[in-house]
């Protein structure tokens, strides 16, 4: 079991170029199977989505070779539209493969996808949706099956901006007869490089980062050179270490669009951002202040995935901070971990009441998800003494070697396979 051993205290400093996004990159990737041929695809990160991504679509049969974020994928001889469960059950991202296959071999089987338990994550509107286009679905406790020889473009609502449901349906629908519309679709970036994607592939689609994407159904997509967007979570990410620990980090090739209200959060709590074009420079030398009423919701308000890693930022803060968490229902379980090195953090339902501590401290901490790994790796940073970081495969499901990353901007972070001793502070 690998950890990750920090000692804390050092402001980050210097300058980071961020990698590609891991939620642009895996439903491109699933997109890429709609056609046969060869395609490239850069600025991919390796992760640990992105290997279980590439097993899955080797399983069934396409060749993938993954070097310096590039991968070449022949998808010619894909022979197979059933994902076997055991890869179906390691990430989330495996039901972007329902859209592309049925679009491609009229059926699909497929099962409930894995994933951080961070909520209870129903794919209930990706199966409405495909429905909506015509799929006959049949479903028992784990296995679904989706039948759909020739797609028919349709209106669908969605009940709510699910990013995955709008991927997959946008996905489904590109080859389907006549016009689909989404209604209530989500705003995210990463929908925005899927069309793009796809339109490069020869898909007809527009709307995408607005809630209402329209999709002319083609007979004819070829394979294609795609460039993926950077990722905004592992900026952000950056950019809150870079305050918590009240250093000076620039960050290159970052869209700086994609930030706004991580922006303008930082900036309420006194830390200095200035935006240049795709340069961010974060700078601060002081305690944060407090911040009150951050809501997570769909983009372009306050992501739930910097929820955790802002919660540690705020931790820090002079005053009360409250945030509120309305995407996923059980996202808040770095307050445990995060209270154990010291914070004063109180939860209510759905909201944190975060009053800010002048110092956290070195512990053992458990990474119980993705982003609340990333949370105790800032803490850590931030913090007096030794942390050590358990459960790390989650961290390595989204950022690339994290630790050489925060290593870059002096940060003392180490990766290792042994138990750790921890030097009391
Ligand atoms: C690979 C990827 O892009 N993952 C992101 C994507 O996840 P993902 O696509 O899973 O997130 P969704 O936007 O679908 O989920 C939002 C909410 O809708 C609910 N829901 C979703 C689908 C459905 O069929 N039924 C349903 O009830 C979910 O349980 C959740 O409460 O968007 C999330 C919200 O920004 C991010 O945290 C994830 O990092
Ligand atoms: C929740 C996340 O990812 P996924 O949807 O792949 O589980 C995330 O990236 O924070």
């Amino acid at each position: 079991m690998e950890k990750l051993v920090i000692q804390g205290g050092e402001p980050l400093a210097g300058t980071i170029h961020v990698h590609g996004s891991k939620n642009a990159a895996l439903p491109i990737l699933a997109a890429a199977v709609m056609v046969e041929g060869v395609h490239v695809i850069d600025n991919v990160p390796n992760l640990l989505d992105i290997q279980v991504m590439l097993q899955i679509l080797r399983e069934i049969g396409c060749k993938a070779e993954f070097s310096n974020g590039k991968i070449v994928l022949d998808t010619t001889h894909v022979h197979s539209s059933h994902i076997p469960e055991h890869l179906m059950s390691q990430m989330r991202s495996s039901i972007f493969l329902m859209g592309p296959l049925v679009s491609r071999f009229g059926h699909v089987q497929i099962y409930q996808p894995g994933g951080c338990a961070i909520g209870e994550r129903k794919i209930d509107l990706h199966l409405r949706g495909l429905e909506a286009l015509g799929g006959e679905l049949k479903s028992s406790t784990d296995t679904i099956i989706c039948q759909g020889n020739q797609l028919k473009g349709a209106e669908i609502v969605l009940d709510l901006p699910s990013v995955g449901a709008t991927e997959n349906i946008m996905m489904a629908a590109v080859r389907a007869e006549g016009v689909t519309v989404i209604h209530n679709a989500a705003r995210e970036p990463e929908i925005q490089d899927l069309q793009n994607f796809l339109n490069q592939m020869g898909a007809r689609i527009i709307g995408a980062g607005t809630s209402t994407i329209t999709i002319q159904g083609v007979r004819q997509l070829s394979p294609c050179h795609y460039h993926v967007i950077p990722d905004r979570i592992v900026a952000g990410t950056v950019m809150i270490a870079a305050a918590a620990t009240r250093g000076n980090v620039t960050l290159e090739g970052v869209n700086s669009q994609h930030l706004t209200s991580l922006t303008h959060v930082l900036r309420r709590a006194g830390v200095q951002v200035d935006v240049k074009g795709d340069i961010i420079n974060v700078c601060s030398s002081r305690r944060p202040m407090a911040v009150d009423r951050i809501v997570t919701s769909p983009y372009p308000a306050f992501p739930t995935d910097l929820q955790a890693q802002i919660m540690t930022l705020l931790a820090l803060s002079d005053g009360m901070s409250t945030i509120r968490e309305t995407i996923f229902e059980g996202r808040f379980k770095h307050v445990d971990e995060l209270c154990r090195m010291g914070a004063d953090i109180r939860v209510d339902l759905n909201t944190a009441f975060i009053r800010g501590v002048r110092r956290l401290y070195g512990a053992a901490v458990e990474a119980t998800d993705l982003r609340a790994g990333a949370a105790l790796v800032i803490a850590g940073l931030s913090a007096k003494g030794t942390t050590v970081v358990e459960q790390i495969h989650h961290i390595d499901r989204g950022y690339e070697n994290i630790e050489e990353m925060f290593g870059l901007l002096g940060a003392n972070i180490t990766r290792r396979t042994q138990t750790a001793k921890i030097v009391n502070n």
